[in-house]
């Protein structure tokens, strides 16, 4: 399976909101709000989309942070690979509310728990949350990360 994805990252000054997601794939884990790309849809709008739906609010600017290749592989075989396009964004319309995907929580930048999140969040996240670009790609094998690369993107504008 090959899937196109999304995760957003909502920011106030120096507080990140992060979802605790209560089912699918990475539950119990803190994330970023998002999913799958549907079809017919951008990963824009389907950002916007996911927003609306796990939280309730709706992104008004979204600022493209990169480009992240997920790949899983079980017993030696590839079973998935996500192609997962990230943004922030720090203007949105309505408060964040729990739903029944995910329950919605501030952190300070300084204090995101690593510890209950994805294992190859800390190897990028922190590169976003300051305002930079990166691209990555992390091979799971089994639910654990075994090999990855990171790359700084270029600032074009
Ligand atoms: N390592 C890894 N593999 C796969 N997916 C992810 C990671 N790390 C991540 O952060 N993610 C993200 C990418 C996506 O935002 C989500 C997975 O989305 P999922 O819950 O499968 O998508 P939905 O569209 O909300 O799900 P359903 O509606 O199909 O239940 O994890």
């Amino acid at each position: 399976m090959i899937s196109l994805e999304t995760l957003l990252y909502l920011i106030q000054g120096e507080r990140v909101l992060l979802i605790l997601k209560k089912r699918g794939l990475g539950k119990g884990l803190f994330n970023g709000v998002g999913g799958k790309v549907k079809p017919g849809e951008t990963p824009e709008q389907a950002v916007v989309r996911e927003a609306e739906e796990e939280i309730g609010v709706k992104p008004i600017q979204l600022s493209w942070r990169g480009l992240l290749e997920f790949w899983n592989l079980e017993n030696g075989q590839v079973e998935s690979i996500h192609y997962v396009h990230v943004y922030v964004s720090e203007k949105y319309v309505g408060e964040p509310r729990e739903s029944d995907e995910a329950a919605p929580l501030w952190f300070e930048k300084g204090n995101i728990p690593y510890d209950r999140m994805w294992e190859d969040d800390r190897l990028w996240l922190p590169v976003v949350l300051d305002g930079k670009r990166v691209y990555g790609k992390f091979e799971f094998e089994d639910w654990k990360l075994r090999k990855w690369i990171v790359y700084l993107l270029q600032q074009t504008g």
